[in-house]
């Protein structure tokens, strides 16, 4: 059973792949599934820089790939003042495909730890039922 500190460790080996060679600023995520299997996930940046893509969408889009939907939590960190703050992108994803009550750990290098919910990462996101009009 992996717990809190685990996979906020976990995310902290992620954060080590990063590839920033433009911002420099390493961010890693781990996404726990239902099964109890970990998918880690670093940014990956490119010299067309709206190529880049975060961390937690790295993680996300790799464990979908797999057909994996259902998340038990999703721990993300950075070097940040204090616990690291998913970008607009990354929420919007989070949101779609992550449950509602899917725990997010939110960190930062010193420690710092922000618990979210899902639901309160994003209030009033576009969701699939928004495409039944
Ligand atoms: O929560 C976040 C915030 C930013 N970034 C990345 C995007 C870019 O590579 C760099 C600077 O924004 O950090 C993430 O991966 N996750
Ligand atoms: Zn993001």
């Amino acid at each position: 059973m992996v717990d809190k500190e685990q996979l906020i460790i976990e995310a902290k080996k992620a954060r080590e792949k990063a590839y920033v060679p433009y911002s420099k600023f390493k961010v890693g995520a781990a996404l726990l599934s239902e099964d109890g299997t970990i998918y880690h996930g670093c940014n990956i940046e490119n010299a067309a820089y709206s190529m880049c893509n975060c961390a937690e969408r790295t993680a996300i889009f790799k464990a979908v790939s797999e057909g994996v939907r259902s998340f038990k939590a999703l721990a993300v960190v950075a070097d940040t003042e204090g616990p690291v703050s998913p970008c607009g992108a990354c929420r919007q994803v989070i949101s779609e495909l992550l449950q509602k009550d899917t725990s997010v750990y939110l960190t930062n290098l010193q420690g710092d730890v922000a618990e979210w919910t899902v639901e309160d990462l994003l209030p009033g996101a576009f969701s699939p039922k928004d495409l039944e009009g």
